[in-house]
């Protein structure tokens, strides 16, 4: 509900975390009243800065609360103590600071606003008038009457075009020297014309005519008058009072009853309920998600003890969910059960069992059998092929992938896997459904991968050819993390877990008994390929999970790597069988190889039209994979760097390394080139005469 962390040494960073708009629910108001403590009591803080997560500052009380008694600590003395503090206070705001957001960032010492922030008090519009302090801040603030923009009326202290809560940390350190008793605007006087009276009466005439009987627009003229005339105890005495009368009122509970009711009517679904087919890690975090958006679940899976497993782990998960969120744990949304004949009436089933084609084609088959015929079919396959499912069943049209990335209440991700013949409807259905989860729903074409998976493999290959090399992991890691990664290829492989990628492998006849006898050493299917990968595995080491994969940990599940000697050991061994001499390793040849066979299989993507974008792309790596903001995504950090180098580059690495087929540069990157090197949002333009699979 709000993090708090410290930031520059010494500034309290209080950060609201309440989606979509950080309304101040009682949950927040806790949050924020902890946070205050912390800040004002540890001598380490000098400065405050309060802002809002996902560009919203805040969108006031939160409404929802409003039909209930009043929990958490109330908003007034809370507001009040902010502003008594010791300690400079600065508002970040972006997005909306209104009605209780607005009441929040006046109480601050200080307000820097982006310049497309909105301040303002909409709770007339429900019903009600701002009745923490806002009517009595704000005009001593601005002064009667005021019309102008913020900055001009002294509302906020600074507007910014960048992030406004990098300025206001910087703002804030320079406040900490500053006097803070005029920065109090509950201690300053009310500007006040001198014919309030007529003025205060004009108003109110007009609003007696243009919404004649309602109550809240002349309880803020009172609360006008209150603020020009009164004291600030007394102004917030009869603030509060007209907020009593106004709150138990019809108007209120009609007026909030409109805002929700204008919002629901626009929320037409298909999707009502659904269905979980397997509930290990992803079915579980996939069924949260549902749940989360209202939409009751059916999970289903073979064995009852799996299923016992499988429903304790879902409720504690939205417990903890709900616990968090502030609100209650949807468990009657759910049904456990191990019968795909309880799915005959749901409007959507997302297959989530083991990736093995026989097993997802066997379920396939039988839900073609059970479910009314306009139930939507999906799989949350992390890259098998979508249409081979299509064709089992009875509604090949309906079929589509919806592929999660763990852990799936987390990631914002969503592949939506456009197979040749799932209907623009269903594709449709699935984005929707994605943007409602909260989701970032990106879709894509059906081919081995898809785009996250098949792009990861280019960049890990290089990865493990620069250990064969005679690079370490910590050295491969360091670099990608200087580069802006947040964890690099090895560290975030344990992460993931290595198990999988293992599994893969054998599967597609890389490794294990299905492996050509003939190969010769370090090739595979007529390519350089690294057996470290899975010698690791072969030791049973798997990642975090099992303490020890890239890196040891200090527990099973433990989160410190460390370099771990044996893997040292396993290289050494490994590279003086082979005959490899093992040589010294720029950091530039690392992230170059690395991100650019990323990039490079981004273009082939985009050629086989399995993305439609290039936008697409990075923003499945931003999302789906840490890739560096601040970097803009592969495609767009490939334009950065130069087309024309990237190019070079990759000639240069394919050379030195002929039998690795990602370093040979796509034809669209040489199309681009020779065509002028246009600018990334201009590329569909030459991949639109390609064939497209979206
Ligand atoms: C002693 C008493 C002390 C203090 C009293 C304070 C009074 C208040 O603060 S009353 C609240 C004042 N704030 C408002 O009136 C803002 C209302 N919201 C809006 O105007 C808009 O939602 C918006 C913030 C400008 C965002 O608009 P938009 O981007 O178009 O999205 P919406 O579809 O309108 O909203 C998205 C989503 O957010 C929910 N929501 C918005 N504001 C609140 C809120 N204050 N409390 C709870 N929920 C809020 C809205 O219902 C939507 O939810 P969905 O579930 O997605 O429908």
């Amino acid at each position: 509900m709000a993090r708090y962390e410290l930031v520059k040494r010494s500034v309290a960073l209080i950060t609201l975390t309440n989606p979509p708009v950080n309304a101040s629910s009682s949950a927040v108001r806790h949050a924020i009243a902890k946070s205050m403590k912390c800040a004002l009591s540890d001598p380490e803080v000098t400065a405050v800065v309060i802002c809002g997560e996902n560009g919203s500052f805040c969108g006031g009380a939160d409404i929802r609360e409003f039909a209930g008694p009043l929990k958490g600590p109330p908003l007034v003395p809370l507001l009040d103590a902010i502003e008594a503090g010791e300690k400079p206070v600065v508002a970040a705001i972006e997005g909306v600071a209104l009605g209780g957001g607005f009441e929040l960032a006046l109480v601050c010492h200080y307000r820097i606003a982006h310049s497309k922030a909105r301040l303002g008090f909409p709770e007339v519009t429900l019903g009600i008038l701002p009745a923490a302090g806002g009517t009595q801040r704000l005009l001593r603030l601005i002064g009667i009457p005021a019309a102008a923009i913020s900055l001009k009326l002294g509302i906020v202290d600074q507007v910014t075009e960048q992030n406004a809560c990098e300025v206001a940390v910087e703002f804030a350190l320079r406040a900490v020297a500053k006097p803070l008793l005029s920065r109090r605007v509950s201690m300053l006087t009310t500007r006040c014309p001198p014919d309030l009276d007529a003025l205060l009466d004009a108003v109110t005439m007009q609003v007696k005519k243009k919404a004649p009987g309602v109550m809240a627009p002349l309880a803020c003229i009172q609360a006008v008058r209150a603020a020009a005339t009164m004291p600030y105890y007394k102004g917030i005495k009869r603030e509060g009072e007209l907020m009593a009368t106004l709150f138990n009122s019809g108007q209120a509970w009609a007026l909030q009853y409109c805002f929700f009711a204008q919002r629901t009517a626009g929320k037409w679904t298909l999707i009502r309920s659904a269905a979980v087919i397997g509930l290990g890690t992803m079915g579980r975090g996939i069924a949260v998600c549902l749940a989360r958006v209202g939409i009751s679940v059916i999970a289903v899976e073979s064995e009852k003890k799996l299923l016992e497993t499988g429903r304790q782990m879902v409720i504690g998960m939205l417990e903890r969910d709900a616990k968090r969120r502030g609100v209650s744990a949807s468990l009657n949304l759910f049904k456990f059960t191990l019968s795909l004949h309880d799915l005959k009436d749901v409007d959507l089933v997302i297959e989530v069992v083991f990736e093995d084609m026989a097993l997802k084609k066997r379920v396939f088959q039988e839900l073609s059998k059970v479910c009314r015929p306009a139930t939507l079919l999906c799989t949350n396959t992390s890259g098998l092929d979508v249409d081979a499912l299509a064709g089992v069943t009875d509604r090949p049209h309906l079929v589509v992938g919806m592929h999660f990335f763990s852990p799936a209440h987390v990631m914002k991700l969503l592949e939506v896997v456009c197979g040749p013949r799932s209907s623009s409807e269903t594709i449709a259905t699935a984005m929707s459904l994605g943007k409602r989860m909260g989701k970032v729903s990106v879709a894509v074409g059906n081919c081995p991968g898809f785009v996250r998976n098949r792009m990861l493999k280019p960049y890990i290959d290089q990865a493990t050819f620069l250990l064969e090399e005679g690079a370490t992991p910590e050295q491969i890691d360091k670099a990608l993390e200087d580069f802006g990664f947040a964890m690099g290829v090895f560290r975030m492989s344990d992460l993931a877990g290595l198990d999988v990628g293992w599994r893969v492998r054998k599967e597609s006849g890389l490794n294990g008994s299905d492996v050509d006898p003939e190969s010769p050493p370090r090739r595979r299917q007529g390519r350089r390929y690294c057996l470290i990968p899975d010698m690791v595995c072969e030791q049973g080491r798997f990642g975090q999970k099992t303490g020890g994969g890239w890196y040891m940990y200090d527990k099973r599940g433990g989160t410190n790597a460390k370099p771990d000697p044996l893997i040292q050991n396993l290289l050494e061994t490994y590279r003086s069988k082979y005959g490899i001499q093992p040589r010294n390793i720029s950091n530039q040849e690392i992230v170059e190889r690395c991100l650019f066979a990323l990039a490079n299989e981004g273009f082939g993507i985009l050629e086989d039209g399995m993305a439609a974008r290039p936008e697409d792309i990075d923003v499945i790596y931003l999302f789906g994979y840490g890739f560096p903001r601040h970097r803009g995504g592969p495609m767009f950090y490939a334009s950065m760097v130069g087309l024309e180098r990237v190019l070079k580059r990759l000639e240069h690495y394919h050379q030195a390394h002929p039998d690795v087929p990602h370093l040979k540069p796509s034809p669209l990157l040489k199309t681009l080139v020779a065509c002028g090197i246009p600018p990334v949002q201009k590329w569909r333009e030459h991949i639109k005469t390609m064939h497209s699979h979206l």
